[in-house]
């Protein structure tokens, strides 16, 4: 029945936008110098919107899903009622949103997405408060790095502001998958495709932004469980002056390989080294940090790789570092963003100077880790035998979500009225 509703609903897209497509539109150069500059466009007075909440429609399911028990929710299996869903076209600009109920994309074969990897996406939750308010957390981030994601790969940009009212609106519609207790809260995935019908190479004359939203329960539902790492030394994730910063699909399936081998040797994730000195960088979908006693000074110091193009900007990363330089410092804590190598943790691992390595991101928070296999060697990241987690990491964890739940009135909080 699922089936039979998700096909007869399938996603047409609008007869304006398959007009679109069809017409040969100006040069790639031209189509590429609009994808990157649409505001610029817009307030030179061409005729390309923005995005334009106001001219929402909604249509609601006439199928409600029934709600599954908490306890049964898998990240990213289960979906709400609905979805948002823009289109945008080089001609026009962004045409007006549409919640409509969840359903199937139908795009044809030669759709560029599926040739040419034109596709960047975010991660980002909602979350209910104690008085049943609904909290986004730092939604301008998500929406400030899928903005540098799209325009990497000549998708459009977007005003964010406009889209985090949308997805206030989706996210209020679809408010009873949220259940209000502390761990749980609504996934939400802004995801970006091109959809021009083309295998020709070349900037996308059309694109298809859409949001869908997962609820998901708590990540260590028994409290937290410490991961160990492989270091991977035979493949890179990122480069300089590659897209290792940008939120695109393409960077996500060339690494499921060495997760896999990782996985086989027993390791919950890989670590992803870079170059000969083998810079810690960073985990799956997971930033990471370290602390450490520093060799010379003896003060505790919490490292994480910095943003130099190669790792993703991790808005839990960014809070993490915020929060630390806000409440650790004072504490004689040096908060530090710089290149580090795995030896450098092995020495610390070595000389007694480990304190604790956590990995940070959306889904878990934090993730506390217990070891790494380096070399043939297995470094010890300094939790105590029996502990599943440091004290640094347990303590961002509880700060971020009394951030996120609402306990703690926060900038980061956007309360969704
Ligand atoms: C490769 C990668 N690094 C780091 C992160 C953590 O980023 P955030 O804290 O924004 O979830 C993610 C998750 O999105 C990721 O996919």
């Amino acid at each position: 029945m699922l089936q039979q509703r998700s096909s007869s609903l399938a996603l047409a897209l609008s007869s304006s936008l398959r007009r679109s497509l069809l017409l040969q539109t100006s040069s790639s150069t031209q189509r590429c110098r609009r994808a990157y500059s649409i505001h610029a466009d817009a307030s030179s007075g061409a005729k390309i919107q923005d995005i334009d909440p106001t001219k929402l429609s909604i249509t609601k399911t006439t199928t409600p899903k029934s709600l599954l028990p908490p306890e049964e929710l898998i990240f990213g299996r289960n979906f709400t009622d609905h979805m948002l869903s823009l289109e945008w076209t080089a001609s026009q600009g962004w045409l007006p949103a549409r919640i409509t109920p969840y359903q199937n994309l139908s795009l044809d074969p030669a759709t560029c997405v599926f040739h040419y990897a034109f596709e960047c996406f975010e991660g980002m939750k909602a979350y209910k408060d104690k008085s049943g308010h609904i909290r986004l957390f730092r939604p301008d981030k998500n929406m400030a790095r899928l903005n540098k994601s799209s325009a990497r790969i000549a998708l459009p940009t977007f005003d964010g502001d406009a889209l985090i009212d949308l997805i206030g609106k989706f996210v209020k519609l679809d408010e009873r998958f949220i259940p209000q207790a502390r761990g749980y809260s609504l996934y939400l995935r802004p995801t970006m495709i091109g959809t021009q019908r083309t295998l020709g190479v070349g900037p996308p004359a059309s694109a298809l932004l859409f949001v869908i939203a997962s609820p998901v329960g708590p990540y260590y539902p028994t409290g937290f469980k410490a991961v160990s790492l492989e270091a991977t030394d035979y493949a890179v994730r990122a480069w300089p002056g590659g897209v290792g910063d940008k939120k695109l699909g393409a960077n996500y399936a060339p690494c499921i390989v060495p997760q896999m081998q990782a996985a086989s040797r027993g390791f919950h994730q890989n670590l992803w080294l870079f170059g000969e000195e083998e810079y810690v960088t960073e985990v799956g979908t997971m930033n990471l940090f370290a602390a450490v006693k520093n060799k010379e000074t003896g003060q505790n110091e919490l490292l994480t790789a910095p943003l130099d193009g190669t790792i993703l900007e991790g808005v839990t990363r960014d809070s993490i570092l915020g929060l630390a330089r806000e409440r650790l410092e004072p504490q004689g804590w040096k908060i530090t963003e710089r290149k580090f190598t795995m030896k450098e943790l092995a020495d610390a691992a070595d000389e007694g100077r480990m304190i604790e390595v956590f990995g940070a991101g959306t889904a878990a928070v934090v993730s506390p880790v217990r070891k790494i296999s380096w070399r043939n060697r297995m470094v010890e990241c300094g939790l105590e035998e029996g502990k599943e987690a440091g004290a640094i990491a347990q303590q961002m964890k509880d700060w971020i979500e009394g951030i996120q739940y609402g306990d703690e009135d926060h900038t980061w909080s956007h309360k969704v009225l």
